[in-house]
């Protein structure tokens, strides 16, 4: 038995570089942010039509959960043409089952789900401790192997330095050298403690849209992110557990009040993870 499916996905039109500059925080918020993807019991969903992205949480709390099948999709399955990676991004441990499959994960664990995989359903292994589920899904088209990743593993990059405050630790996990995919890469960095900086220098790569989650914030605690054209940038105050869409013209940076954790996740043109458009510090404005 599972939990009633009730998860409406709210849909976003893309949006142009030129807007920017004349959007008031609400409208900021309203367009890039977005909150409230993990609620205990639910599946919550967010299309972006910045590259198609699908960004959805699951919290199974006292019953498992089923991926639905949403109508704007107009699929009878979630991935019958979509793939997606989906990370354990905190609470206690959980599986995610694909076709009958389960897949044991930990905070920081992250499965790959090849495009056409029928039934997904999460679950917590103590439903007092919901395990947080966090998707990112992509148009595919061909399916790739259903692979697991565990909380340590993908090509690790050390980045940054504490004398800059951004001293972290990148993983990269779906990536033209690690889990293969059809357009989707994702992986997570982790801030050393006493830095705050993540991108810095910020880029943008006008082949791919990207994605940021935020997680591991203390409750009193913000990232500030940097949005918008490098020439142009407006900023987002972002809580825990809460997403920001980056357009491939927008710049996507950040500085937390504490460490934190972040899911990055790209689709678009390329899969070329070093194919970026540096902007020097000194150009930001
Ligand atoms: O295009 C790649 C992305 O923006 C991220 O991978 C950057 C990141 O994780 C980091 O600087 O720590
Ligand atoms: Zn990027």
């Amino acid at each position: 038995m599972t939990a009633p499916v009730t998860a409406p996905m709210e849909v976003r039109q893309a949006t142009a570089p030129e807007q920017v500059p004349g959007m008031s925080t609400e409208d900021l918020r309203d367009r890039y942010l977005v909150p409230g993807l993990f609620a205990p019991g639910e599946v919550r969903a967010v299309y972006t039509h910045h590259d198609r992205l699908v960004l959805l949480g699951a919290v199974p709390a006292d019953l498992p959960l089923d991926l639905p099948a949403f109508d704007p999709l107009r699929t009878a399955t979630f991935l019958e043409r979509r793939e997606a990676g989906v990370v354990h991004v905190g609470g206690g441990a959980g599986a995610v089952t694909v076709d009958g499959e389960a897949y044991a994960m930990t905070e920081g664990s992250v499965l790959y789900v090849g495009r056409g995989a029928g039934a997904v359903r999460f679950a917590s292994a103590d439903p007092a401790d919901p395990a947080r589920f966090y998707l990112v899904s992509a148009p595919a088209h061909a399916t790739h192997p259903t692979v697991l990743t565990g909380p340590d593993g993908g090509t690790v990059r050390e980045l940054g330095d504490a004398l800059t405050s951004n001293r972290r630790t990148l993983r990269q996990v779906v990536h033209e050298g690690g889990v293969r995919s059809c357009q989707l890469v994702l992986g997570v960095t982790r801030l050393h403690p006493g830095s705050t900086w993540n991108t810095m220098p910020a880029h943008t790569h006008d082949r791919r849209t990207e994605a940021y989650l935020y997680v591991g914030l203390p409750a009193d605690a913000r990232v500030v992110h940097i949005l918008g054209e490098p020439s142009q940038t407006r900023h987002l105050l972002v809580a825990d557990g809460e997403a920001v869409v980056s357009p491939s013209w927008s710049v996507h940076c950040g500085v937390g009040t504490a460490a934190y954790t972040f899911v990055w996740a790209m689709a678009g043109e390329n899969q070329s993870f070093d194919d970026m458009d540096g902007c020097a510090i000194t150009d930001l404005r």
